[in-house]
């Protein structure tokens, strides 16, 4: 049977049907809406955690899966659904965070990549557009937002894989983010994307080597959070702006995030640090998603404290 698990790679059909049980397992916890379809038509849906309220609450937003074949990446955002329901009511801290606030997460951003990924080529990270004048195929979401788009650390030839596009937001996939985004600005108090692997937690700014305005503030918290994940299994993370940190990179959705205005902008790469890269094994799921629930806790109950 089509049986979804939290310590496998579930393929895109199962995570889909995972999603629709979920957001019809507890209707005053979850809800599920559809931001648009992919640029081969799959649909992109996002779910809604959080006590239902008449009004309306400051939100926390997380992707996962933008790029492909960062499995570990669709595992966690499963994850921490998983835990957010069955910790609620008993774990004082998840439940007044979904008491206060909302927390939209993405499973998969980039449905189409992560399919091609399960059934055709495992190792594919863009988009999957058709690009006009090559046979190269997809563009690089992360490079892709229009955040000093193309300036740097990206390529303007379709056959990279850090095609940056052929404009700001010309992927569907991206522009339906953005779209969402931009629409709940006023309530997004955070935004978490989730990639792998280095093992490092970043922060804007990766179009530039200028610090963030609130540059102390962000390392304050990407170092808190990393002594939190630390604290479960020794796990070591690196903190920092991602310029510097990893390398300059422009058209980062956490980048324009920031500079929409979303003070709490972090993109997370998981484990682990090159012996598997994005094969890590299935049995690295567990303890790798129980150790960055500790982080995304830390940085949730830093935002819920500073609403
Ligand atoms: N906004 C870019 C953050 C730094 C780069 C992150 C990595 C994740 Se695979 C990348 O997109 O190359
Ligand atoms: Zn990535
Ligand atoms: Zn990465």
């Amino acid at each position: 049977p089509r049986t979804h698990s939290y310590t496998k790679y579930n393929s895109f059909d199962k995570v889909q049907s995972w999603i629709h049980s979920m957001a019809s397992s507890n209707a005053d916890l979850i809800s599920k809406q559809t931001i648009g379809n992919s640029y081969e038509g799959r649909p992109m849906t996002l779910l809604k955690l959080g006590k239902k309220s008449s009004s309306v609450k400051p939100a926390i937003f997380m992707d996962c899966g933008i790029h492909a074949r960062e499995w570990i990446s669709p595992a966690f955002c499963q994850w921490f659904v998983k835990e957010a329901l069955s910790t609620y009511g008993s774990d004082s801290q998840m439940t007044s965070l979904l008491n206060e606030m909302d927390v939209y997460v993405l499973p998969v951003l980039n449905v189409d990549g992560y399919d091609y990924t399960h059934k055709s080529n495992r190792m594919w990270r863009k988009t999957r557009s058709r690009n006009s004048g090559t046979s190269c195929i997809g563009a690089d979401p992360n490079r892709n937002f229009d955040a000093g788009w193309c300036t740097v650390g990206a390529s303007n030839n379709p056959c990279s894989d850090t095609y940056c596009g052929s404009r700001a937001e010309s992927e569907i996939e991206a522009k339906n983010v953005a779209d969402f985004i931009r629409r709940n600005k006023s309530v997004i108090k955070a935004y978490l994307t989730v990639h792998s692997y280095s093992q490092l937690l970043l922060f804007p700014y990766a179009y530039t080597f200028e610090l963030a305005a609130t540059h102390s503030e962000l390392m304050k918290v990407a170092e808190g959070a990393s002594a939190a994940l630390r604290s479960l299994y020794g796990t070591r993370y690196t903190s920092g702006p991602a310029a510097a940190t990893i390398y300059p990179a422009a058209g980062g959705s956490d980048d324009w995030a920031y500079d929409l205005g979303v003070k709490y902008s972090y993109t997370f790469e998981l484990r682990d640090t090159g012996r598997y890269g994005f094969l890590l094994p299935e049995s690295q799921i567990k303890p790798t998603c129980e150790e960055t629930m500790l982080a995304v806790k830390y940085i949730a109950a830093y935002v819920q404290k500073n609403l």
